[in-house]
């Protein structure tokens, strides 16, 4: 006996569009009343006056086609936030949070480069996702699309190809961190030696055009010494070299799209200097961002709250979004925006809403909480393989949990503190592409039977990111 999913009924060109449960808990959309110009783009059977289609990657897309809301758009300067879904199956909680949120704008499809190979996904399943979650809860506000860290012109056409609108090109492999503490004349070496001409400029044009410049700020003026232009040069010239090659690979597919310039994953915080030199440089060879992703002061580790001085982080929101509003407007981007509830109002107040808020490895995390409930050794057996795996997979992310203070021996009824304890909740948020070969199956199972439960937990927990962006 199927069961459908009320909140996906909708009705559109005289036609009826829902969302079943199969007995084999696989998922069907079922249409009524639709010509067969209609359903010729889906795969699937005619079933009385009804057609039934499976939700499968082929009919994700044809729904795309059919119903405008679902086809990834671009958000623009609107406050939007990114709930990136390495499992496939948060986008109904998210959905459900959204709702409930006027203001914010989602982009459900989301993930990076990195967590795609990871849960060993393409960008299309990952859209395909999104979109049988957004219809299975009814949303048509209209959906993102969020290739995110992209690092290589292959991954970026890839992305493309799928559907996505939204490029997050990260060339912050290419920094020079040395350059943020170097002395003057390593600096000025740094800067000499770099070739900038494919920006069709080099460090002494640079030098010129900035070097003594004021900018009007709000708070008042930013004077641009000659060492802050040259050590912004040495720090970020070569991310600006292969961000524009990245950006100039997207422009040349001929998609609709719009950008985001990511430099958060870096260990210094991105000078002010640094932000202007990079945007009007990115600006002068013809480049529209539409977000800048710095990396602020402070600690912005994986899955846990703000680590640092909430004032000075304040102050940085302010004195960046003060710049982008000037040079722009461009939203600015809060990465690892994840369980980080005490700095979004000021990250609000600062940018006007002007905002993005990035996430992802929370629905993750927060999806162990279900299996912690249901099958505490499972989550045992998790912990266990994330610490095996924990050298392998912290490469490239921000964290410093001490796993020796992981308990070892906790009761069933206490398995889930593992889920909210900082050293534990680290490690398995990280786990997960390990944790995903191991048990991926059974933890989807467990989803898929408790999918009720899980999507209320996404709820809520969503419901707490996204209202101080939204107007509630
Ligand atoms: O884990 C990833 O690769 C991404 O989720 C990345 O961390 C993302 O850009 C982010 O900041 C989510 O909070």
């Amino acid at each position: 006996m199927s069961t459908d999913y009320a909140a996906s009924r909708v009705s559109y060109e005289g036609a009826e569009f829902r969302l079943q449960r199969n007995d084999d808990r696989s998922q069907s959309l079922v249409i009524t009343g639709a010509p067969e110009s209609l359903t010729a783009a889906f795969s699937g059977r005619r079933d009385g006056d009804a057609f039934v289609a499976p939700a499968t990657g082929e009919n994700a897309a044809a729904l795309r086609s059919v119903l405008p809301w679902l086809k990834p758009r671009r958000w623009g300067l609107e406050t939007s936030a990114g709930t990136g879904d390495r499992l496939g199956l948060a986008t109904p909680g998210h959905v459900q949070a959204f709702k409930d949120v006027a203001g914010v704008n989602p982009v459900f499809a989301q993930q990076s480069t990195r967590e795609m190979g990871r849960t060993h996904r393409t960008p299309r399943n990952v859209l395909d996702d999104a979109t049988w979650g957004a219809f299975q809860e009814g949303w048509t506000g209209g959906v993102g699309a969020d290739a995110d860290h992209q690092k290589t012109e292959e991954s970026l056409s890839e992305c493309a190809e799928a559907g996505f609108v939204f490029f997050t090109i990260d060339p912050g492999d290419e920094m020079d961190m040395a350059a943020h503490d170097d002395d003057e004349a390593t600096v000025r070496s740094k800067a000499a030696a770099i070739d900038l001409s494919s920006l069709d400029t080099s460090a002494d044009d640079i030098v010129s055009r900035y070097a003594g410049q004021t900018i009007e700020l709000e708070s008042g003026p930013l004077t641009l010494d000659e060492e802050s232009v040259l050590r912004a040069v040495a720090k970020a010239g070569p991310a600006l070299v292969r961000g524009l090659q990245l950006i100039n690979h997207v422009e040349g597919l001929g998609v609709e799209h719009e950008l985001e310039f990511a430099i958060d994953e870096t260990d210094k915080p991105t000078t002010l200097v640094e932000h202007v030199v990079v945007v009007k440089e990115l600006q002068r060879n013809g480049v529209e961002l539409i977000s800048f992703a710095p990396r602020w002061v402070g600690q912005f580790e994986k899955g846990v709250e703000y680590i640092g001085d909430r004032e000075a982080l304040a102050k940085n929101f302010s004195d960046h979004a003060e710049i982008a509003r000037v040079l722009g407007p461009y939203k600015l981007s809060l990465h690892s925006g994840s369980d980080k509830f005490s700095i979004y109002p000021s990250f609000v107040e600062a940018t006007r809403g002007v905002a993005h808020l990035k996430t992802a490895g929370t629905s993750w995390i927060e999806a162990l909480r279900i299996v912690a409930a249901h099958d505490p050794q499972l989550l045992r057996d998790i912990l266990k393989l994330s610490l095996e795996s924990f050298e392998e997979n912290r490469h490239s992310y921000h964290l410093s949990c001490d796993t020796t203070r992981i308990p070892t021996d906790v009761p069933d009824d206490k398995v889930g503190e593992l889920v909210t304890a900082l050293e534990s909740r680290q490690v398995m948020h990280v786990g997960y592409g390990a944790v995903l070969d191991e048990y991926g199956v059974q933890i989807k199972d467990l989803l898929n039977t408790h999918e009720d439960e899980y999507a209320a937990l996404m709820k809520e927990h969503f419901i707490a990111h996204i209202a101080p962006f939204g107007k509630r």
